[in-house]
């Protein structure tokens, strides 16, 4: 199972973002190629997994766009995506953003009370772009049915759970300078 997403990151070189060992591979950065064979396994993957009885799918810019844009394709489920810009409509929530290398802010708009959302985005690692996004749907009044993110490293995905969010996660590696290695 997802033998293409784990070929992949076995090849993905590391580059150090201060003392974060950065991963780079074509699902969390588009880096080399985005093919199209791996993109359909990551989505059928989701498609099996996850809870899809929701109004609108929300992905975080700029890599959850890719696989939101494929499961919004592949569904036919609307598409929202957290912005790192803001706009200044009505009603648009900002919230802090905090990963293993950079802090900003997230923008959300386009989500109403009561909506019914799964949030899907390329890697877990620190949890804390999870944590916004989940802040901000909360200050939006939405019904958040499941959260998946492709890609499993670190801490996050485990603190969250323990603070009684429910997230799914198809794969975990662990990177060091040597490369990524899989684990599980
Ligand atoms: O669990 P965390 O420590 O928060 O890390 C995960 C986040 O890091 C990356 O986003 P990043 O903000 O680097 O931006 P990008 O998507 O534009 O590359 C990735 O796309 C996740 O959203
Ligand atoms: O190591 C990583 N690689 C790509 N994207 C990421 N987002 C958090 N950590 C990583």
């Amino acid at each position: 199972m997802l033998e293409r997403l784990k070929r992949s990151l076995l090849e993905a070189p590391i580059y150090k973002r201060g003392d974060y060992n950065y991963f780079i591979h074509p699902i969390t950065d588009g880096v080399p190629e985005v093919r199209p064979d791996l993109i359909r396994e990551v989505v059928t993957h989701i498609i099996r997994t996850a809870n899809l009885d929701v109004d609108k799918i929300v992905t975080i810019e700029a890599m959850g766009i890719h696989i939101g844009t494929a499961l919004s394709l592949s569904t036919d489920i609307p598409l929202v995506i957290i912005r790192k810009r803001r706009y200044g409509l009505p009603g648009e929530i900002e919230v802090s953003q905090v990963t293993g290398y950079s802090k900003g802010q997230l923008y959300l708009n386009g989500i109403s009370p009561g909506d019914r959302v799964i949030v899907v985005d390329d890697v877990i690692s620190t949890g804390g772009t999870a944590l916004a996004t989940l802040e901000a749907l909360k200050a939006a009044g939405a019904q958040v049915v499941d959260v998946v993110a492709v890609i499993e490293r670190g801490s996050g995905a485990e603190r969250l759970k323990g603070q009684g969010y429910q997230i799914k996660t198809m794969l975990r590696v662990d990177a060091d300078e040597g490369g990524v290695r899989i684990l599980d």
